[in-house]
């Protein structure tokens, strides 16, 4: 298929108002979409179960899943011109609007509460979060797909649809997990600085010690469920027009059951923070809005492959026997969007600790939202 048969066909399931998603993994070329064929809202069990799950902030909240049974699946190559990037350039912090000027008054208090409440306990890093409306005269949501495409080959970008329940589209730079077989990849992502034309940056000491607790705490959170695991030293990556420390942790699982590994990390301290209860339920009472999807996570949940023995076997017989991987890829959902009623709902967050300056987490929060904001006008 063609990319625009695949955006053609996600575009009439829209209009037919049937749940869809459509992605594409970080740093791929193949567009991914399943069509689920009824308005049913499918929810997961105990993980078992194999499709594309979408799965809110709040792990006691049910999560979704399109079967693989009940869609149809499509795939498409992107097209040359929609795979090179269009290097979108970062939009000034200076331009505040007075609209701004209140939610900036709102959400620079929620961070010094944020930093007071971890002066006074036992709280090690709280991310404080808020959502920024923006009327949007685009009523083709597959023409913002395109552009997050464009604009974020290295995120997992996706669009989201079910008529009872909404629609989001997103350009994470996050995995929460992939999974395949035993053998499992993950990150431990926080910190975050505007790109400035050069990934040579220094990151002062609140930064690391941020994205240090995040690589500590994964670890440790998994070492129960693995027979394997180590993590390389955090690396700048870019995201978009931000930096941010990253450490990729890697192993081998022992055994293939997902559900308690996916919870003993979501929500990880990198969108909830640490300890993970008491940081829960400080963004419960204090945010003042539902973060509904965002922060949850999202992606395959035990898709089947063949993989075929090996490629270079001169036995062509041997080759036709593969076997059957079981792969999941879960990431996490950030840089992402809910449109509702002709607006783009933004939502974006950061990790507050004792180091940190209220007026820059408040900028960093505003850099973040240019990740949805720079497609939408
Ligand atoms: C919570 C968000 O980002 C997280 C991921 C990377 C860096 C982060 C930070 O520097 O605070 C956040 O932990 C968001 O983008 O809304």
């Amino acid at each position: 298929m063609h990319q625009k048969d695949v955006l053609g066909r996600i575009e009439n399931q829209f209009i037919s108002g049937l749940p869809f998603v459509a992605y594409r993994k970080p740093n791929a070329s193949t567009i991914h979409a399943m069509l689920q064929k009824n308005d049913d809202v499918h929810i997961v069990v105990d993980f078992t179960e194999s499709g594309f799950v979408f799965s809110p902030f709040d792990s006691e909240l049910e999560t979704i899943i399109f079967p693989e049974k009940s869609c149809e699946t499509i795939q498409s190559e992107l097209d040359a011109e929609t795979e090179k990037s269009t290097n979108l350039s970062p939009n000034p912090v200076t331009q505040i609007s007075q609209d701004n000027d209140d939610l900036r008054y709102q959400h620079i208090e929620l961070i010094q509460k944020g930093i007071d409440t971890i002066s006074n306990s036992d709280l090690k890093k709280i991310v404080v979060s808020r959502i920024e409306t923006v009327p949007i005269s685009e009523d083709n949501p597959m023409r913002l797909f395109k552009s997050l495409l464009e604009a974020y080959p290295t995120a997992f970008v996706y669009i989201w649809y079910h008529p009872k329940v909404g629609l989001w589209l997103g350009a994470s730079p996050e995995t929460l997990l992939h999974i395949e077989g035993l053998r499992f990849k993950t990150m431990a992502l926080a910190g975050t600085q505007l790109y400035q034309n050069s990934m040579e940056v220094e990151w002062d000491s609140k930064n690391i010690e941020e994205q240090h607790l995040v690589t500590q705490y994964i670890e440790h959170k998994l070492t129960p469920h693995v027979s394997q695991i180590s993590a390389v030293p955090a690396q700048t990556i870019k995201a978009g027009q931000l930096l941010h420390l990253q450490s990729k942790i890697s192993g081998i699982l022992k055994s293939e059951h997902l559900k308690e590994v996916i919870f003993s990390l979501h929500p990880t301290p990198a969108v909830c923070g640490l300890p993970k209860h008491e940081a829960k339920q400080f963004i419960l009472s204090n945010e003042n809005y539902d973060r509904e999807f965002y922060t949850g996570f999202l992606g395959e949940l035990n898709l089947t492959s063949l993989k075929t023995r090996n490629s270079n076997r001169r036995n062509v017989e041997n080759n036709a026997y593969g076997t059957v991987k079981k792969s999941s890829h879960l990431f996490v959902n950030l840089r992402c969007m809910q449109i509702k009623n002709q607006k783009a709902l933004v939502y974006v967050g950061g990790g507050i600790t004792k180091d940190s300056k209220p007026q820059n987490e408040w900028e960093e929060t505003v850099n973040k939202s240019y990740t949805m904001k720079s497609v939408i006008s």
